[in-house]
């Protein structure tokens, strides 16, 4: 029998109500499909700040070490927006973690499903058979790019941060976006700035040079201030965006939004080998933590996502999506998609559907 360790950081705000739900489900997956899962819970974000003093213990870095995946929650919140930046839970947990694995392709899927139409601020019918794929950078741009930093000069504070991209970071994510697209519909637009900023000129230059092994998929290129009308204005168009590491950031929430709530985005970080990090799009939400009533759909599809890339259990990803979509047609609603007419219910009840249909298909 096959045995994976996953490392499981459910973080802070909603991050542990939405794991909570999905563990059962991915332990049901193991029992179905005969493999074992070791889950290793581990601390991180304000949680951990809160118990050890930093945001991404040793500790913990041990056991995603030794794991195939990270389950990821998510981490921050107003608790902790005090202190210096540097220490806070963004930018000491889940940057580093993406760095330190060289997670450098964040794979955001997002499909308008025929059962939440309702939801979405579009109107029915540019909001139907949405189907894209953000495939945004994520160890460099302006996240990494040095320097940066706040100095004092003698006309008061500046701050600054710094937009770099070199030839090897675009080419290795570029290639992970014409494959993605060679499953799919096999058009990728690139999504930059290239009539202002000298990276997306790279960008642009790197790309055409790849595509040229790609003959079988299309390219296109759109100034991200377009792109973001564009999304609201004819989604359909697209099959996978490109993105440079904030831009994808960005038009990744909205696209979510368009479909129905950040709260059912899920993603995949992934590198060069099967090792990733699976992180719901959305954050800790603090607006609703401890209510009950976030949507764990992100979280598992997380979760089914985990299997695929990392640790190739297919069928068991299919199972667990497939449940998914029969608790969306069974008219089951958490409130951030509620409509009128389907049953409203909170992150447990909600993820005990998923469940029960998992089980029973
Ligand atoms: N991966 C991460 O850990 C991650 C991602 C994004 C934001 N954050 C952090 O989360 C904190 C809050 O940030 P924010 O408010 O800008 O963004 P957010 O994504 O937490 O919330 C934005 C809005 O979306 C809603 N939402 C998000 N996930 C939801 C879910 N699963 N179910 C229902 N509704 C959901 C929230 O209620 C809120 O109204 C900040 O500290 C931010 O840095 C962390
Ligand atoms: C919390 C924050 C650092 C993070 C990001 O900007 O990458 C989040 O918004 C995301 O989309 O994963
Ligand atoms: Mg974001």
């Amino acid at each position: 029998m096959n045995t994976y360790r996953i490392a499981v950081l459910a973080g802070d705000g909603i991050g542990p109500e939405t794991m909570a739900a999905t563990l059962p489900i991915l332990r049901a997956a193991a029992h179905k499909f005969g493999f074992h899962l070791d889950l290793e819970e581990a601390l991180v974000g304000g949680a951990a700040i809160d118990a050890t003093g930093r945001a991404l213990p040793e500790e913990t870095l041990t056991v995603c070490r030794h794991s195939q995946a990270i389950l990821f929650g998510a981490v921050g919140g107003p608790r902790w927006e005090a202190l210096p930046p540097e220490k806070q839970p963004e930018r000491a947990a889940l940057l580093p973690l993406r760095r330190t694995f060289g997670l450098y392709a964040n794979l955001r899927p997002i499909s308008c499903y025929p059962e939440l139409l309702s939801s979405s601020p579009l109107k029915t019918e540019i909001a139907r058979g949405v189907d894209l794929l953000v495939v945004r950078e994520l160890t460099g741009g302006l996240y990494f790019g040095q320097p940066k930093g706040t100095v004092m000069t003698d006309r008061g504070e500046r701050a600054i941060d710094t937009l770099v991209y070199e030839t090897s970071e675009i080419e290795r994510v570029a290639r992970v976006a014409f494959e993605a697209a060679r499953a799919r519909k096999k058009f990728v637009t690139l999504v930059d700035k290239a009539n202002v900023l000298e990276s997306s000129l790279l960008w642009r230059k790197t790309i055409r040079r790849i595509a040229a092994d790609y003959t079988d998929v299309q390219l296109g290129f759109l100034y991200v201030d377009n792109a973001a009308m564009q999304l609201v204005r004819n989604p359909r168009q697209f099959d996978v965006l490109l993105c440079e590491n904030l831009f994808g950031d960005i038009l990744s929430d909205e696209a979510a939004a368009l479909c129905g709530s950040l709260g059912m985005l899920p993603s995949a970080s992934l590198g060069k080998a099967r090792f990733g990090l699976y992180e719901p799009a959305g954050g800790s939400a603090p607006d609703i933590a401890g209510k009950g009533i976030a949507n764990p759909s992100a979280e598992i599809l997380c979760a089914a996502l985990l299997l695929r890339y990392s640790l190739g259990e297919e069928k068991a990803a299919l199972a667990i999506e497939a449940a998914f979509r029969a608790t969306l047609s069974d008219g089951f609603r958490t409130p951030d998609i509620a409509s009128d007419g389907a049953k409203t219910v909170g992150t447990e009840a909600f993820a005990q559907a998923i469940l029960d249909r998992f089980e029973n298909p």
